[in-house]
């Protein structure tokens, strides 16, 4: 099974990263938590902290595993491993995504995500409350 990894980073501010991921691939036009596929001779922690410094050009330092879940699409079952992680240093950059937005948990039920980012953003909209 593929594994995916993506991480809830939140600023000094306490505020969430989101991207909205690009056309033409899966989960296209949604809004996603950063991260990719786990590579061969990789950890899950690694490839969060590649997959920040390639696709957003931020160092993140991971904090925890805040769920670990598996969903099936209908091309593929996909496990993921979501982290919570803090900024370290960086602005964000647009590079694979089509936009990019630090927000509030509150405002996160705004977004439309990847279904199998349904269930971690209700428990991060309702952990806040
Ligand atoms: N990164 C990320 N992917 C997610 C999330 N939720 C979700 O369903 N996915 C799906 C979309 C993709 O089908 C799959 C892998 O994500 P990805 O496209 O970011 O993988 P990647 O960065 O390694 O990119 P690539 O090399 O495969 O093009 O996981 C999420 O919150 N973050
Ligand atoms: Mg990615």
């Amino acid at each position: 099974m593929t594994h995916v990894t993506a991480a809830i980073i939140t600023n000094q501010d306490n505020d969430i990263l989101i991207c909205q991921r690009g056309a033409g691939g899966s989960c296209e036009y949604l809004w996603e938590f950063p991260g990719g596929k786990v590579e061969p001779g990789e950890t899950p922690e690694q490839c969060i902290v590649r997959e920040c410094q390639e696709e957003l050009k931020i160092k993140i330092t991971v904090q925890g595993v805040y769920a670990e879940t598996v969903h099936q699409y209908p091309e593929q079952e996909l496990a993921f491993t979501f982290f919570k992680a803090r900024l370290v240093s960086g602005t964000p950059h647009l590079g694979v995504h089509k936009q990019i937005k630090w927000v509030k948990p509150e405002e996160l039920t705004n977004y439309e995500f990847c279904p199998a980012d349904v269930e971690i953003v209700e428990r991060l909209i309702r952990e806040s409350n």
